[in-house]
């Protein structure tokens, strides 16, 4: 949510992020509103004031003037409450139209319409190349009896998955590797649940908008969230902490539940897109100062490159376009994962600045040197997600006979085995 103040004296700025971005709101409309809900405080101030000056006359008056003076204020006080309802209504219609306003892209972003729009910024690490035919990631699993996809479907209905065996400690070594990763540069680790009251999922921005990707469950007033960086935004809720507190990193696990509503026929087969997955989330409270923001945003992303890059898997580092970075980001990367058997680049991490959007919405604020109220800024990004992770950890690690070598960092998660699974 932007500053209303800033939208008045930036409506230009404010209108370009609508129309690179694509979000449907109409800022003309939120400025009538904004004028007509000032004018209407305007007016019920004027008739408080009123109010006030005429029942000081009261104790003043004479017997006969006072009856009058009386009833003038009786007659004031039903007119300035019978103006609650609109002020009401419009201050509602107001935050409803203020939530969906854009964040303003960082300079740096380049315009466009969608994915195919990113830009790629760099690859690292080589691409695997194998002397024998490479297998994919469900024969690689079903060859070692590591999953039954078949069998959890009849439990779960499809994107669902089951790990056994050492299909199922690598997924664990691959969490517990990030987490320890994680926490060795610094980051306090969290492990949250995912069920989130409604407003959570307001606070960081995926409501208005993503309501069709939330799983809601009925009899509670309660959700579940598609990743961590929910509950996390909203710990500090509505408090006002003060400037020595910050900044706050986090590396939270929690479970992570998406309906993917919008994602029918695409990747159905395997563990890239499941309903229910694990991701370790980095997540960093800071100070409303932009090169604080910015150096936090490329140490988010240095930590994630280099647990790619402690998984030996090769990526590349994409900058995401205005119309692929969502509505709250001022500046957004991807890292996408070498597939081998897709023989594409898929993401695996997303790394996103948000400055003091997610913040205002959420009431997170400290006390700055000066002592005055700020939003603080707020970033996140993906630590690791599994189990799409280990599509291409078995794909590039895969050996010919269908064992997979493990790579240094991960042997100490798995009783310091260098091979998984059977010839
Ligand atoms: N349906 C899914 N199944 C498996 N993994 C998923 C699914 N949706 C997302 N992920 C993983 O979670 C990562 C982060 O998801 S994200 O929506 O892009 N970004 C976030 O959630 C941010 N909070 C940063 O983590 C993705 O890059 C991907 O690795």
């Amino acid at each position: 949510m932007l500053d209303l103040k800033f939208i008045r004296e930036n409506a230009g700025a404010v209108k370009h992020a609508v129309e690179v971005k694509g979000v449907p709101i109409d800022i003309d409309e939120l400025l009538r509103l904004d004028r007509e809900l000032v004018d209407l405080k305007q007016r019920v101030e004027a008739m408080q004031a009123e109010r006030n000056a005429n029942a000081k006359l009261v104790p003043k008056a004479t017997p006969e003037e006072r009856p009058t003076l009386i009833q003038r204020g009786k007659d004031l006080s039903e007119e300035i409450k019978a103006l609650d309802p609109a002020l009401r209504a419009h201050e509602d219609n107001l935050r409803q139209l203020l939530l969906r306003v854009p964040n303003i892209p960082h300079a740096s972003v380049p315009v466009g319409k969608d994915d195919n729009d990113n830009v790629e910024l760099r690859r690292e690490g080589q691409l695997p190349a194998f002397e024998f035919t490479p297998r994919d990631q469900v024969d690689l699993l079903e060859g070692q009896g590591w999953s039954d996809f078949e069998r959890v479907a009849r439990v779960s209905g499809s994107r669902s998955y089951l790990l056994k065996g050492e299909g199922a400690l690598l997924e664990m070594a691959v969490q517990m590797f990030a987490m320890s990763f994680l926490a060795g540069r610094g980051f306090t680790p969290l492990s949250t649940t995912a069920l989130v009251r409604p407003e959570t999922l307001v606070n960081s921005g995926h409501f208005p908008g993503d309501e069709e990707s939330v799983y809601k469950l009925g009899d509670d007033e309660l959700m579940l969230a598609g990743t961590a960086e929910v509950p996390v935004n909203s710990l500090y809720a509505g408090e006002q902490l003060s400037a020595d507190q910050l900044p706050m990193a986090f590396s939270a696990i929690s479970g992570a539940f998406r309906r993917e509503a919008g994602s029918a026929g695409r990747d159905v087969r395997g563990l890239i897109r499941v309903h229910e997955f694990r991701k370790v989330e980095q997540y960093v409270i800071c100070r409303a100062d932009e090169q604080e923001g910015l150096k936090w945003f490329e140490t988010l992303l240095g930590n994630a490159e280099a647990i790619l890059q402690a998984l030996e898997l090769p990526y590349r580092v994409v900058q995401n376009c205005t119309g692929d970075m969502g509505a709250g980001k001022v500046l957004m990367y991807d890292i996408e994962t070498w597939v081998p058997s897709e023989q594409k680049y898929r993401e695996t991490h997303s790394c996103s600045y948000l400055g003091d959007w997610q913040a205002r919405r959420t009431g997170l604020r400290y006390r700055d040197e000066t002592g005055k109220l700020v939003y603080a800024h707020t970033l996140n990004n993906t630590g690791i997600a599994t189990p799409r992770i280990l599509v291409p950890l078995l794909e590039n690690h895969q050996q010919a006979d269908g064992t997979i070598r493990v790579p240094e960092a991960l042997r100490p998660y798995l009783g310091g085995k260098a091979v998984l699974g059977q010839p």
